[in-house]
């Protein structure tokens, strides 16, 4: 069966194709073959993901021919670290996999992140394919080539630009997420919508109740991204730093948290209410408009309130080595309108600890 929904993101040279709809992973195996023609490729995937999925990848790609070697790594997020770039590498060479192997991310953003980070460094770089099973996944990390892993210091602090050849978002595979996992995602939806697209809110709040919906809202929803990698590959100008909306102070929670204790789209929940409460006050954003994107993040039930065990200082500590941070400047992300959203320097440590206090009552 064809995807039922095909975003293009062009990128010269580098361009590729996101396929959204249902059973796309029993097509992965004719798909790379079409794109690559290599003959061998390891799969990575997490404990949780394997046993649903792995083997009709593994089966698709042997039925043409490829040889793949399979990864597995404890899930979650602790798993987005140097060691295990290490020991998949390793895994891979004494595969035998060489240069003319490719790599396939079968998971979530920690398997996304993690295994296109290893596919853009494994023999100086060799080509790979997103297959997200998560939400978050599907409408954010497998699409714009940021890979890397955590440090104890902060998030996504060391990895690559490196774009994948395909990404393949098999809609199918979501209807096995936890509902907390699933819920997760919703978060990075509404970002989009909160920074490119107002008119999307209709549709969020729908697919809440009609799931029926979910395939085209991730279509949708991952054209935003799409676009905006196009006019900003390696943030640069200013253009792709907008997905950061909800990141400065998010990531600091998440880090501050430990990985794994907050969902990254949980905390980029808490990271979006202290941003638009910083709209509201810095930059004449109405506030009807911040009401309504805290009545999203509650219909999906994602958090709302800093957990107390959370201090103001180490979550500005974590700021502080964050890639937002730089030269004693804080580069934040603020609302205008609803879908309208510019990047400021303007923002001290003080207003981030109202905007943190703002998060506790
Ligand atoms: N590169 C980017 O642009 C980008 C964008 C957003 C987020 N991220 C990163 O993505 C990560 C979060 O990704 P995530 O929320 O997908 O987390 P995740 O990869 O940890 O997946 C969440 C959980 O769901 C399980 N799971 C995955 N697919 C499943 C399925 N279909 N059925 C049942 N269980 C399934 C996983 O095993 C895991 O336990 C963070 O590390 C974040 O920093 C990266
Ligand atoms: O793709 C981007 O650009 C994003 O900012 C998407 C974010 O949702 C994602 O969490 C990203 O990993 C954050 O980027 P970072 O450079 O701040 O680590
Ligand atoms: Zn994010």
């Amino acid at each position: 069966m064809p995807a039922s929904h095909t975003v293009r993101v062009d990128l010269a040279e580098r361009s590729y194709d996101i396929l959204v709809g249902k059973n796309l992973l029993a097509q992965s195996g004719p798909l790379a073959t079409d794109l690559l023609n290599r003959k061998k490729c390891a799969v990575v995937t997490d404990s949780n993901v394997a046993p649903l999925y792995a083997q009709i990848v593994l089966d698709s790609l042997t039925s043409v021919g490829i040889t793949p070697t399979l990864i597995t790594v404890p899930a979650g997020e602790p798993s987005k670290s140097m060691a295990v770039v290490e020991d998949i590498n390793r895994q891979m060479l004494r595969a035998g996999l060489d240069r003319k192997a490719f790599l396939i991310a079968l998971g979530g953003g920690v398997i996304g992140d993690l295994a296109g980070f290893v596919a853009s460094i494994f023999l100086r770089g060799i080509p790979f394919i997103q297959i997200p099973t998560t939400v978050l996944s599907q409408v954010d990390s497998s699409v714009g080539g940021k890979t890397g892993v955590n440090t104890p210091e902060g998030k996504n602090l060391i990895g690559t630009f490196s774009q994948p050849a395909l990404v393949l978002a098999d809609t199918a595979t979501l209807a096995t997420l936890p509902p907390r996992e699933y819920r997760e995602g919703f978060a990075e939806i509404i970002k989009h919508a909160a920074i490119r697209d107002a008119a999307m809110f209709d549709l969020i709040t729908k697919t809440a109740t009609d799931s029926t919906l979910l395939p085209d809202l991730i279509a949708r929803n991952v054209a935003i991204k799409a676009r905006i990698v196009e006019a900003d590959e390696h943030e640069l100008n200013g253009t792709r730093a907008l997905l950061n909306f909800g990141h400065t102070l998010g990531h600091a929670i998440e880090a501050t948290a430990g990985y794994g204790q907050l969902f990254h789209g949980e905390a980029i929940s808490l990271g979006m209410i202290a941003a638009t409460h910083l709209s509201v006050q810095h930059s004449g954003l109405p506030l009807s408009d911040a009401e309504e994107i805290f009545a999203l993040l509650k219909l999906y039930q994602l958090p709302t309130q800093l957990p107390s065990s959370l201090l103001t200082d180490p979550i500005l500590k974590h700021m502080q080595h964050d890639k937002k941070f730089s030269e004693g400047q804080i580069r934040f992300v603020l609302l205008r309108d609803l879908g309208e959203a510019f990047l400021t320097k303007d923002l001290t440590l003080a207003h981030l600890t109202s905007a943190l206090e703002h998060l506790r009552s």
